[in-house]
């Protein structure tokens, strides 16, 4: 059966994979290339932020374990340790249960009060979504470049991976930008990742990569603005370089800006229009990466009960 998928992010990829590998005829199209979207721009820690709804734990348990298996064949994936320090004394999150190293960081540093660190999946997006075109292709699937300003109906299923575009693909005002801030600099022999509560707009967090490290960043509700901020890139090193000094010296890369696509909570969902069948998938705000194989699945079993 043919299902036409929209949207090239991390989200429309892995629903293609799930969708092309368990046998069925699928077509991507989306108005951005995978490198050209908000995926692309992710730093991309494994860890839910910024998303809601009583299944996000569930969802990212399951990926939290895809991608611990991935990462023992595909290098764009690996599991790396890592620390966050915390504002406030806080319980241990509901989804810790699938990390097997979470433990309290015994001294933050001045201006935190506790701390934890744990094992988690990091990916380099870049790589990653060019793995995942490669997945679909080999099983039979096909991406395009394609603008839709509604959902086609050439196929009996349609799936919405559209993120902040299901603003018009699926006429949801309830889908709004989180702007992101960040930028790249150059390994400088960092294994760790780090991350900071640094209050609600100003986030603080240190990933490294094979060939770079990306350093972060900002939370900016409702803001549209793609270009990048120089003061805010400012403000962001200062940050980062209070935890990780040796952040002053290294030669940063390239600035990106992405849009998180929030919601009050992830749209995962199948619904009758017409003749055809529309599953929707998106508003994953801060969490595309860390929910992706679960919402694929869930993605899966909705197209199989269609
Ligand atoms: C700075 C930053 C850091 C982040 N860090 C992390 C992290 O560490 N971990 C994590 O899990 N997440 C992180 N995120 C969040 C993550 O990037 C998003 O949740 C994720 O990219 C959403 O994926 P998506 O596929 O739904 O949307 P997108 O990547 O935005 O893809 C949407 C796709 O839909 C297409 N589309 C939209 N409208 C139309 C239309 N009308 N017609 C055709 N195609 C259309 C677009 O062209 C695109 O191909 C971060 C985000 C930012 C900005």
């Amino acid at each position: 059966m043919r299902v036409i998928v929209v949207g090239a992010g991390v989200i429309g990829l892995s629903c293609a994979v799930r969708l092309a590998e368990s046998g069925y005829d699928v077509a991507v199209f989306a108005r951005d290339l995978p490198l050209e979207t908000t995926s692309a721009v992710s730093a991309a820690i494994w860890y839910p932020f910024q998303s809601a709804g009583d299944r996000v734990a569930g969802w990212a348990r399951t990926t939290y374990r895809e991608f611990a298996e991935l990462a023992e064949s595909e290098p764009s994936v690996r599991l790396r340790h890592g620390k966050e320090y915390l504002l406030e004394p806080t319980p241990n999150p509901v989804w810790a249960d699938v990390l097997t190293d979470l433990e309290r960081v015994g001294s933050p540093p001045p201006g935190f009060r506790d701390g934890w660190s744990f094992t988690t999946p990091v990916v380099e997006m870049p790589l990653y979504l060019r793995y995942l075109v490669k997945r679909l292709e080999a099983a039979g699937g096909t991406l395009n470049r394609a603008a839709f300003s509604a959902l086609p109906n050439t196929a009996p299923i349609v799936v919405n991976c559209t993120g902040l575009g299901a603003r018009l693909t699926a006429q949801d005002p309830t889908v709004t930008p989180v702007r992101g801030q960040v930028f790249t600099v150059e390994q400088f022999g960092l294994t760790e990742w780090l991350m900071a509560d640094n209050g609600p707009e100003e986030l603080c967090y240190v990933v490294p990569r094979s060939n770079d490290v990306v350093v972060g960043g900002t939370s900016q509700p409702g803001d549209w603005n793609l270009a990048v901020d120089d003061k805010t890139a400012g403000s962001i090193l200062d940050r980062a370089t209070a935890l990780v000094p040796q952040l002053r010296k290294a030669k940063i890369i390239k600035h990106r800006v992405g849009l998180r696509p929030a919601r009050p909570s992830v749209r995962c969902e199948s619904v009758r229009t017409g003749d055809r069948q529309v599953i929707h998938c998106y508003g994953h705000g801060g969490s595309g990466m860390t929910l992706s194989w679960g919402c694929a699945d869930e993605v899966l079993a909705l197209v199989q009960s269609a």
